[in-house]
């Protein structure tokens, strides 16, 4: 599967970044975005749910989701694609990685300095003033018929404690961005894994690397707009083909 001088071009690298969307997280039994709306969700538009005004329109149904998609984390468990990364790091010089998702299975899997472009799921915050949120230890609480959950109250102003993700429409945490942006200018070899790419400013990040020198592999389970981009493409499950790399 990896030629020689793939592999040696690796071991040579002084800066890799590696790249994540949901697909690494797919085999941990977190569905990706595309394939989020299944059962209970199918009805639902992710981006309706993921955004402000989604919010504002039914607080309730989108703290049940994101509830419901806490659970899931919680419940799931690092895969053999984020041990890969995380031993990745220990043969080479530097190892940066840059993620969409918003579980923390990298951190779980012995990543350091995981760079989260969208927020992170336990890192609730109050809607009105901003004030950080303490879950209460143990999971979340069924949401009733499986939806709905009124979020808890901000003990500053009492205003709703929403989500610690980037919603649609809402700009990425400059400084998540601004590492991104300087790993992918600076790195020589630019992994992009399970992402389709479609959401920006995120999906810019490969070509500017690809624009500064490195060399592009994507591993991927379906072909992305990346493909024509790409020096190495791995189509298949990262699951499978990363853990591989390292025999
Ligand atoms: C949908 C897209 C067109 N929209 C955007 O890009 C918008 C900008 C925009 C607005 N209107 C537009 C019109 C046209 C173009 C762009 C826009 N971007 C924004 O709004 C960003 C904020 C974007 C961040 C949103 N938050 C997320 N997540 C957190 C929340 C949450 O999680 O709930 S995005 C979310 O969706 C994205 C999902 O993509 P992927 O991770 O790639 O997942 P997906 O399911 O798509 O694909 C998975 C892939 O894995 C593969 N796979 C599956 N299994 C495996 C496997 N086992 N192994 C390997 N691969 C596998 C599959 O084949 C598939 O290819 C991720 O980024 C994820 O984080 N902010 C912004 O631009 O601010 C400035 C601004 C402000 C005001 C107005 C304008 C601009
Ligand atoms: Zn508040």
């Amino acid at each position: 599967m990896f030629s020689n001088d793939f592999l040696m071009g690796l071991l040579r690298a002084e800066h890799i970044v590696v790249f994540t969307g949901a697909g690494i997280s797919a085999e941990s039994g977190i569905p990706t975005f595309r394939d989020a709306q299944t059962g209970l969700w199918e009805h639902y538009d992710p981006h309706a749910l993921a955004s402000p005004t989604g919010f504002i329109a039914d607080q309730a149904l989108v703290w049940g989701w994101y509830e419901w998609r806490r659970m899931q984390v919680l419940e799931a468990a690092p895969n053999d694609a984020h041990y890969a990364i995380a031993e990745l790091a220990s043969f080479v010089e530097r190892l940066t990685v840059v993620t969409q998702n918003v579980d923390d299975l990298h951190e779980r899997a012995g990543s350091c300095g995981v760079t989260h472009l969208h927020g992170s799921l336990h890192h609730p915050r109050c809607f009105d003033c901003g004030s950080s949120y303490a879950f209460p230890s143990g999971l979340p609480e069924e949401p009733a018929g499986g939806r709905r959950l009124e979020p808890p109250r901000c003990s500053e102003c009492q205003g709703a404690i929403r989500p610690g993700v980037v919603w649609f429409g809402e700009t990425l945490p400059s400084s998540a961005w601004e590492i991104a942006e300087q790993a992918a200018m600076a790195c020589d070899v630019f992994f992009s894994i399970g992402t389709s790419g479609l959401v920006r400013p995120a999906s810019q990040l490969p070509e500017r690397a690809k624009l500064h020198g490195a060399k592009i592999i994507q591993i991927n389970a379906t072909s992305t707009p990346l493909d024509s981009q790409v020096h190495y493409n791995f189509q298949g499950r990262a699951g499978e083909i990363l853990p591989a790399l390292l025999q």
